[in-house]
């Protein structure tokens, strides 16, 4: 049996429209399977608990990378592999992995693929997939997951301005803060950090190459650091980091390693899969072949 957890709000309402072509799809094919909407944000967290303790050959997340993010968290410890249907605004996670965004391929993969292993991050109790963003892409997440332009914009299908107003209005409020990173037991001080993006995979916020050779399964995350670099000079390499090319920007710091504990002179938001989860001082771990991904 094939277990569909699905975001019907997901993409701005794509979540429904694929679910609704997949079932099609099911149903053609006789095959055997359990479909839950999730009604609630972390409801799949729970679903994906449930599912585990069911016999199973995937568990299916049909949505963003948050869906992703919130299956993965409840299928951890199982042995089920999760299978993925790319239905969100960014569906960073499928491109990394070159997961077809087309639903029929995504599921041909699903129903005939063979199970690959992924690490992932830990922070506390919870385990992160793509990229842990401290600082100013924490604030993004957190403007954008609170804004009220948010739903009115998705109402108008117009939701993919809501992140470009998100970064603008987190860049208008936002200061740069000293840190110290400890990295694998080695200690680090970095002036005027906009950002510390721990990443599991290259890309975040629908395709920003923040760390371009970042890789699922080499036990390591890349770390990228924006550091001592004005507003306006961070506006201006923005748009490279889109092709991984804001590397070589002297503001630009990559390193790599496999703890990565952040503090700093006051508390920097901590985002993971576009959730907000905490605030520094934060410790991420990665956590090697943890999760089976289709
Ligand atoms: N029924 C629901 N009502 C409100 N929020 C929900 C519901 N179901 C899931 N969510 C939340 O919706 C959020 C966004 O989902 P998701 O990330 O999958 O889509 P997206 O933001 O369009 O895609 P991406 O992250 O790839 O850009 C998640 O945080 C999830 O917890």
């Amino acid at each position: 049996m094939y277990y569909f957890i699905v975001n019907k709000i997901s993409g701005n309402g794509n979540g429904l429209k694929v679910w609704k072509k997949v079932e099609k799809l099911l149903q053609e094919k006789q095959l055997n399977y359990q479909m839950r909407f999730t009604e609630r944000p972390k409801h799949a967290v729970e679903i994906a608990k449930e599912a585990a303790s069911e016999q199973c050959y995937a568990v299916v997340a049909l949505g963003g990378d948050g869906t992703i993010h919130d299956v993965a968290n409840g299928l951890i410890g199982s042995n089920i592999p999760l299978g993925i249907i790319p239905a969100g605004s960014g569906n960073d996670l499928a491109k990394a992995l070159n997961i077809p965004m087309d639903y029929k391929k995504a599921l041909e993969r699903i129903l005939m693929g063979k199970p690959r292993k992924m690490d992932v991050g830990k922070i506390g109790e919870k385990y992160c997939i793509t990229v842990t963003g401290i600082g100013f892409d924490g604030k993004v997440a957190e403007v954008n997951n609170t804004s009220k332009y948010k739903n009115w914009l998705n109402f108008i299908r117009l939701g993919g301005l809501s992140y470009g107003l998100s970064v603008l209005h987190a860049l208008l409020n936002y200061h740069p803060v000293h840190i110290q990173l400890k990295i694998d037991g080695k200690t680090l001080a970095f002036f005027n950090v906009w950002l510390i993006a721990i990443a599991n995979i290259p890309n975040y916020g629908g395709g920003i190459k923040i760390c371009p050779d970042a890789c699922y399964n080499d036990g390591l995350f890349d770390i990228c650091i924006v550091h001592n670099i004005t507003k306006w000079e961070l506006l201006r390499t923005f748009p490279k980091a889109y092709k991984g090319k804001h590397v070589f920007h002297p503001g630009v710091t990559i390193l790599k390693g496999k703890e990565v504990e952040v503090t700093s002179e006051w508390p920097m938001i901590v985002q993971s899969d576009g959730e907000v989860l905490t605030k520094t001082p934060v410790n991420v771990t990665i956590q090697k072949d943890t999760l089976l991904i289709m």
